[in-house]
């Protein structure tokens, strides 16, 4: 297994993923010590035009984890930061679509990394808990069952929150809860995907995230986040859970 290879948000999202390993619970099994995860790099989808990269710091910007052991029940994991800007439906909330778009995105991430090209033909997305922007959240998806050309899938969606002594935590509750249903496309359809390799070059417009655009970032908020995750202390943890996390590392 390579190494992971690391993006602008290197700090910050490392100490989000640590969060997948440290919040293990017996209700939640696939934050185990045990399990190894791999990054799904931005990189490898080339420039291909996808809609939730399209964005920026102070809108949402995100990281994608597969299994990666030789399991039957593989999981996919997106530790995301919401920003302010142009998140809202309700005026102070997220807007439920964005949260829908998480959980569909690590639902047909998983679901194409198990080797299911296949689209997404329903989606049902239950919200648990309002959520304000900014905030930071992590979607933990797995496969329910396959039958046929159907794929099903879940994913639950929680919130990071900053606890009062400035260490972050996973919150028990839930925010949003997606099942969905994946169709493999028949093989007319499949000619169609572009590939990384053939995909338009209009991503190339897309501007990635800079570390000059994390550290303009006025929210109060998400400043007081950062703070936390830039700190010493959390380059420290990072790299032990990044020892337990990828055994490459
Ligand atoms: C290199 C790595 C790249 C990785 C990239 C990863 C990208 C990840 C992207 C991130 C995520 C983003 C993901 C995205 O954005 S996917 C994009 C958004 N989704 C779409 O555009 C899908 C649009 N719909 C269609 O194309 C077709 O309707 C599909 C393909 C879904 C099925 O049409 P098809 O003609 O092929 O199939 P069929 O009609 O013969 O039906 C077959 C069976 O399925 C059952 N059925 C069908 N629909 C439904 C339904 N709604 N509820 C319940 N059941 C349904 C149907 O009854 C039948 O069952 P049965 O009679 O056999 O029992």
């Amino acid at each position: 297994m390579s190494a992971p290879q690391v993006g602008v948000h290197e700090s910050r999202t490392d100490a989000y993923l640590a969060l997948l390993v440290n919040n293990s619970s017996s209700d939640n099994n696939i934050s185990t010590s045990s399990r190894t995860v791999r990054e799904v790099s931005y990189q490898d989808w080339g420039r291909s035009a996808n809609f939730t990269r399209a964005q920026g710091a102070e809108r949402l910007d995100y990281r994608l984890f597969v299994s990666d052991d030789e399991t039957e029940h593989p999981t996919a994991h997106i530790v995301a930061q919401i920003g302010t800007d142009g998140t809202e439906g309700v005026p102070g909330f997220v807007h439920g679509g964005l949260t829908s778009t998480l959980a569909d995105t690590a639902m047909g991430n998983l679901a194409w990394h198990a080797g299911y090209k296949a689209f997404t033909a329903n989606l049902n997305v239950d919200f648990r808990a309002p959520l304000s922007p900014p905030a930071c959240v992590v979607v933990d998806a797995k496969i329910e069952k396959t039958e046929g050309r159907k794929v099903y899938l879940s994913a639950d969606v929680f919130e990071v929150q900053e606890m009062q002594d400035g260490t972050l935590a996973r919150s028990n509750d839930v925010v949003a809860e997606a099942t969905s249903l994946f169709i493999v496309m028949d093989k007319a359809k499949e000619t169609a995907v572009t590939t990384p390799d053939t995909a338009p070059q209009n991503g190339a417009s897309t501007p990635r995230v800079t570390n000059d655009d994390i550290r303009d970032h006025t929210s109060t908020c998400v400043a007081s986040v950062r703070e936390t995750l830039f700190s010493p202390g959390w380059s420290t943890i990072e790299k032990d859970y990044l020892k337990t996390v990828w055994a490459s590392t």
